[in-house]
């Protein structure tokens, strides 16, 4: 029987769950839960064996979709005692200072992932749910935490430090620790053979775009930039939160509004972005309001891609040039158009796209910009499920992780 790992991957709108065949790399069963706690229906897809189950439905939370989840493996297969899985892979968002790898799930490291909620208030409390749910249904499986920050963890100190007061900063650990990594890391150790360049020297940009949206910037594949920062909330506009703003914003709305800390913490991080400007965090929502003429959605769009090309020129210029700059993740790999708005505004340094592969639909990883532009333009779609099968798989059969947390 093939050797298998059950990655579950919660993301701040979605829950992403594949049985990853280690030998080819290739999800046997796979799903996905979207649209969680959205206004409209929200949507599970459950394939295996070559069958597609879907059903739409209000999502409210994390654990109701895991639940369904469960749900669909139960009806549909493959039945997880006898699928060969050698350990469960569960992505968390925030390692903070504690996490520079992954970690073996024990009741210490769920506590330790739930005390590093407040710097990933979206998502490391659906995941330690999710390890706790995964452990009691295979108690036999090892079972690891795999955290976002890690390949941040050696940021230079300039990027990954706030200019807040030193012993403020100090004492309460306030640090850009980044998220997205494990795509940042599977993104930019791909790039060179994809494009045809070598690692060494090669100076990238990669542009995670999803619901939840980070950039970051690596030379010779070590990250050099990223923007997301204390929490998943600094950077790009996303689709509920805002990105980068102001903190007197804060203080205005505390003084002025008579906010509390969590009506501004649900107001930065869930009513804001795509979906406070608009009502829709989703994307295709927003292109539909865009086509018929509303004039909020074509500014949220304009500001979102606004903001991603201030990020191209910060990382440009941190890195005295770009090389490749690769589009991914649920807008980036799917979303024509924002990549060509984005790159329209790149033009005058000799960005060039082809058009008609840009606009084409694939799952493949491709490059989209023409042979004689100066930068190269790819598109590749992250996979953030291998890589946290191959670091999942790895801790399980060394049989303890780097901390002396060991398998029973
Ligand atoms: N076909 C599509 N066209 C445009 N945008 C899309 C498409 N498919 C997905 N998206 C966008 O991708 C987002 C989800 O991206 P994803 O990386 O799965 O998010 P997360 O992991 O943060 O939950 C959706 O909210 C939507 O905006
Ligand atoms: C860190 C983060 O925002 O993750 P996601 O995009 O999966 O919500
Ligand atoms: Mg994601």
């Amino acid at each position: 029987m093939a050797k298998t790992v059950l990655v579950i991957n919660s993301g701040s709108s979605s829950i992403k769950y594949q049985l990853v065949d280690l030998e080819t790399g290739e999800g046997l069963a796979s799903g996905l839960v979207e649209k969680i706690g959205e206004p409209v229906d929200g949507h599970y897809k459950h394939e295996y064996n070559g069958e597609k189950h879907e059903l739409e439905e209000p999502i409210h939370d994390h654990e109701q979709g895991l639940k369904r989840v469960l749900g669909f493996f139960d009806e549909y297969g493959p039945n997880l005692g006898e699928a060969g899985i050698v350990a469960v892979g569960h992505r968390v968002v925030q390692g903070g200072s504690i996490f520079p790898d992954p970690a073996l799930v024990t009741d210490k490291t769920i506590n330790q992932v739930k005390d590093l909620a407040v710097l990933a208030p979206l998502h490391n409390g659906p995941e330690a749910k999710g390890a706790e749910v995964m452990r009691a249904l295979l108690p036999e499986v090892p079972q690891v935490f795999v955290f976002d920050s890690s390949f941040f963890f050696q940021l230079p100190k300039a990027a990954s430090t706030y200019a807040l007061n030193k012993e403020i900063a100090d004492r309460y650990h306030i640090r850009r620790y980044g998220a997205h990594g494990t795509s940042h890391e599977f993104i930019s150790s791909v790039v060179p053979d994809i494009v045809g360049k070598p690692a060494e020297g090669l100076k990238q940009i990669v542009l995670h775009i999803g619901n939840g949206a980070s950039a970051s910037a690596e030379v010779s594949g070590k990250p050099v930039e990223t923007s997301m920062g204390l929490t998943p909330l600094e950077g790009l506009m996303m689709g509920g939160r805002t990105g980068d703003i102001d903190p007197a914003v804060v203080f205005h709305l505390i003084r002025n509004a008579h906010m509390n800390v969590d009506e501004l913490d649900a107001l930065f991080n869930k009513r804001s972005g795509m979906m406070g400007m608009t009502g829709y965090g989703d994307l295709r929502e927003v292109h539909r309001e865009i086509e018929e003429g509303n004039e909020d959605a074509k500014l949220a769009l304009d500001v979102y891609v606004h903001r991603i090309v201030g990020y191209i020129g910060n990382y440009t210029a941190q890195m005295g040039g770009v090389d490749v700059i690769t589009f991914t993740a649920g807008v980036g790999e799917n979303d024509d158009i924002v990549r060509a708005r984005v790159c329209e505004k790149l033009a005058p340094f000799g960005v060039k796209l082809d058009l008609e592969k840009n606009a084409t639909r694939s799952k493949e990883p491709r490059i989209i910009s023409t042979p004689d532009s100066s930068i190269v333009i790819a598109v590749i779609p992250t996979n953030e499920e291998l890589a946290i099968a191959r670091k999942s798989a790895a801790i399980a059969e060394a049989g303890e992780d780097t901390y002396g947390n060991k398998t029973a």
